[in-house]
């Protein structure tokens, strides 16, 4: 069995690829990389380490790799011979790898072959079923509705620290934590008996309370360290957790957001408090040396209105619930200023020259002038 997987980077080589390499499947990697192409096709193999004293490595064999820029008519093909397909480029990336699927599905349609299901593993809400949107708007009429027979897009929960790799002598192998969780929804799968039965993935009819789970949990409240953290002059996780302010509105954010999930889903609150300790845990590794421009990238995509920060928060607000952490994590994640990463510059840069009132609506998408008001305050407070 041949899976393609588009992005060989940490969480695709890091992850993605072990669970698939366990199931039994050969992967061809898709990137732009050419350094990362080049080492899988000399190599074909690599390791994954994890961050845990004494365990030994997971040797990740029989793959290769296409640069898409380069090889665009092998990527189709890759696709349209796959047993599977996934992805892990970022959410930004879906719609630059949308026509290279599109191609890859009019091939398979045309060649009469098997099902597929294409499976984006991205931290976002309904991320395959965005990829498909990107993907259909490559796609004539006919195909698209032949598509809908038989190619699937279930959504899918990733959860694996893989952190800014450490200085190795090979470009391919990867540190991880030790955890991990992938969480897919059943129902929009097209081939059960292949994208249904991974190892060590957790199968689920609705996948709303799982992703909202990890994300206002795992990803809210790793973005309310980052932010709190590098505004209080921190550089790493390890750093924030141990900055007794960083941590108090980590801890506050947790809190505020757990009251969100119990409101939503009726989560027990006593597996909410283990799911929390877990999560402290796994951030309390220092053996990742997790960087706070990794986990505060790209805020512009963070303080967007499906996301990590806002969702929640709005979602507070309308059920009359006080969010003061977020909403500080809010205000912090605007003053983010990396100088490596493009999105916080275009903030910063957009708060020097317009009003702050202009610039938190246009970038969080609120029109709520009640929560756009308390943002700025919270900004002027700082
Ligand atoms: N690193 C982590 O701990 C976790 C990351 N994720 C998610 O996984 C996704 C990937 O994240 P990482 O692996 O950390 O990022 P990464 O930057 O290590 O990997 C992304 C890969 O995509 C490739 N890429 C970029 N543009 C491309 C294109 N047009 N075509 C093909 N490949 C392209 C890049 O060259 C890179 O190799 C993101 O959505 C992230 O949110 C989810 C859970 C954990
Ligand atoms: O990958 P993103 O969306 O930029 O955010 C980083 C997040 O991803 C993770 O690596 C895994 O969920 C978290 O550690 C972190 O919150």
């Amino acid at each position: 069995m041949r899976a393609v997987h588009f992005g060989a980077g940490n969480i695709g080589r890091g992850f993605v690829a072990e669970v698939l390499t366990e199931a039994g499947f050969s992967i061809t990697f898709v990137d732009i990389n050419a350094d990362v192409i080049q080492a899988l096709n000399e190599d074909g193999a690599y390791e994954i380490m994890y961050a845990e004293q004494g365990r030994p490595n997971f040797r990740v064999e029989n793959v290769d790799g296409l640069h898409s820029a380069e090889k665009p008519r092998e990527v189709e093909q890759a696709v349209a011979e796959a047993d599977i397909v996934t992805t892990a480029v970022g959410p930004n990336v879906l719609p630059h790898i949308a026509a290279h699927i599109a191609a890859g599905v009019e091939l398979r349609l045309e060649q009469s072959r098997p099902p597929l299901d294409i499976v984006a593993c991205e931290n976002m809400v309904g991320g395959s079923e965005a990829l498909k949107s990107h993907v259909q708007m490559h796609l004539n009429l006919e195909n698209k509705a032949a598509a809908e027979q038989v190619i699937g897009f279930p959504n899918a929960a990733v959860d694996r620290i893989v952190p800014p790799q450490p200085e190795k002598k090979n470009v391919l192998d990867v540190l991880v934590e030790p955890f991990f969780e992938w969480v897919i929804e059943t129902p929009d799968m097209k081939r059960k008996e292949t994208s249904g039965t991974l190892p060590n993935v957790t199968y689920v009819a609705e996948l709303l309370p799982f992703i909202q789970r990890k994300m206002f949990t795992v990803n809210t409240g790793h973005a309310a360290l980052a932010y709190a953290g590098a505004y209080h002059g921190e550089t790493t996780i390890m750093g924030a957790l141990e900055n007794s302010r960083s941590a108090a509105v980590f801890a506050g954010v947790l809190e505020e957001t757990g009251t969100l999930l119990q409101h939503l889903y009726d989560f027990d609150h006593d597996e909410l408090k283990t799911y929390h300790q877990k999560i402290r845990g796994r951030f309390q590794t220092p053996e990742l040396n997790d960087q706070i421009t990794r986990v505060g990238r790209q805020p512009m995509r963070k303080l967007g209105k499906e996301e990590r920060l806002i969702s929640p928060y709005v979602q507070l607000h309308e059920a009359g619930i006080e969010a003061p952490h977020l909403q500080r994590t809010i205000a912090y994640a605007l003053l983010y200023n990396d100088a490596e990463d493009e999105e916080s510059q275009l903030i910063t840069e957009r708060l020097h020259r317009e009003p702050a009132f202009e610039v938190i609506s246009a970038v969080t998408g609120l029109q709520d002038e009640v929560l756009l008001e308390k943002i700025q305050a919270e900004i002027e407070a700082l």
